[in-house]
């Protein structure tokens, strides 16, 4: 099955415009060049770009942190809902009848990865607020990079449900390459994963998993930066995201 895009396989993306595709180029927060055959919106927007830069400025407050992860995450949220479900109903107006669509059953699915991707709920809520919500604790060895689950609270049955995974960092890939595994062993056919920055390595990981997997799904970001540096962090990145929304544990 190929990867498709929310808003169509023919279709050129409307934000960023990189075309139908399975394998594109994008260009990289730094204005290099990334060859990438996953099925990725890197949201350009002015708003987002200036939101990001602030969090990544060390010098960005815990408070303000998370004031623009909510802000940022509701601007990516907008993309990575294009393709959200919705059934067509006739409403009446004062002056008549109006058709228009609401959202379809059943209730889309939105995932936050604890710690860190309890900082984006509120900013995706914000924009679906009938969205149910499910819960995933993992946690990525820092010597290792192994990532483990230490909690879990999902529906059992997830057949036909549209999924959104948030987590701020995509960065070996190995926390949302589990929770994508996870949400498809439940039975997702659909997952939308929404990250404020993505490391090249962590989008290969997540690429060749879904190859594997043969379930559609999209990867919105607001960028991809250049590498993974020794430790596994996403260079230039913006740190440790758990962190500095919460404090250092
Ligand atoms: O792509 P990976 O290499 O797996 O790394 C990314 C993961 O690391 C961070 O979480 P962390 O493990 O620090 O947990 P936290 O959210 O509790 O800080 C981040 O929020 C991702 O979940
Ligand atoms: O750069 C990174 C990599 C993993 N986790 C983070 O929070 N930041
Ligand atoms: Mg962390």
């Amino acid at each position: 099955m190929p990867l498709l895009r929310n808003h169509g396989p023919d279709e050129p993306c409307p934000s960023c415009q990189t075309g139908p595709r399975t394998t594109t180029r994008i260009r990289t927060a730094s204005g290099g060049r990334y060859r990438s055959p996953v099925d990725l919106c890197i949201v350009d927007h002015p708003l987002v770009a200036h939101k990001l830069t602030t969090l990544r400025d060390e010098r960005t407050d815990s408070p303000t942190f998370r004031r623009l992860t909510e802000e940022l995450v509701t601007l990516l949220a907008y993309e990575a809902t294009r393709g959200v479900r919705v059934a067509p109903v006739t409403v009446q107006t004062p002056v008549g009848a109006a058709e228009g669509v609401k959202l379809a059953p059943p209730r889309p699915l939105v995932v936050p990865i604890l710690r860190a991707g309890l900082g984006m709920l509120e900013g995706m809520t914000r924009l679906m607020p009938t969205a149910e919500v499910g819960f995933v604790g993992m946690v990525r060895d820092e010597q290792t990079l192994v990532a483990s689950t230490y909690a879990e609270r999902l529906p059992d049955d997830l057949s036909g449900r549209q999924c959104y995974v948030l987590d701020p960092m995509l960065a070996t890939g190995g926390t949302l390459a589990e929770a994508v595994r996870f949400l498809v062993r439940r039975g997702a056919d659909h997952i939308t994963c929404i990250c404020l920055l993505a490391a090249p390595e962590g989008i290969d990981r997540i690429t060749a998993l879904l190859q594997d997997l043969e379930v559609p799904c999209t990867l919105v970001t607001a960028a991809v930066d250049e590498r993974l540096d020794e430790r596994g962090y996403i260079v230039p990145g913006l740190g440790d995201a758990g962190d500095r929304l919460y404090g250092v544990v």
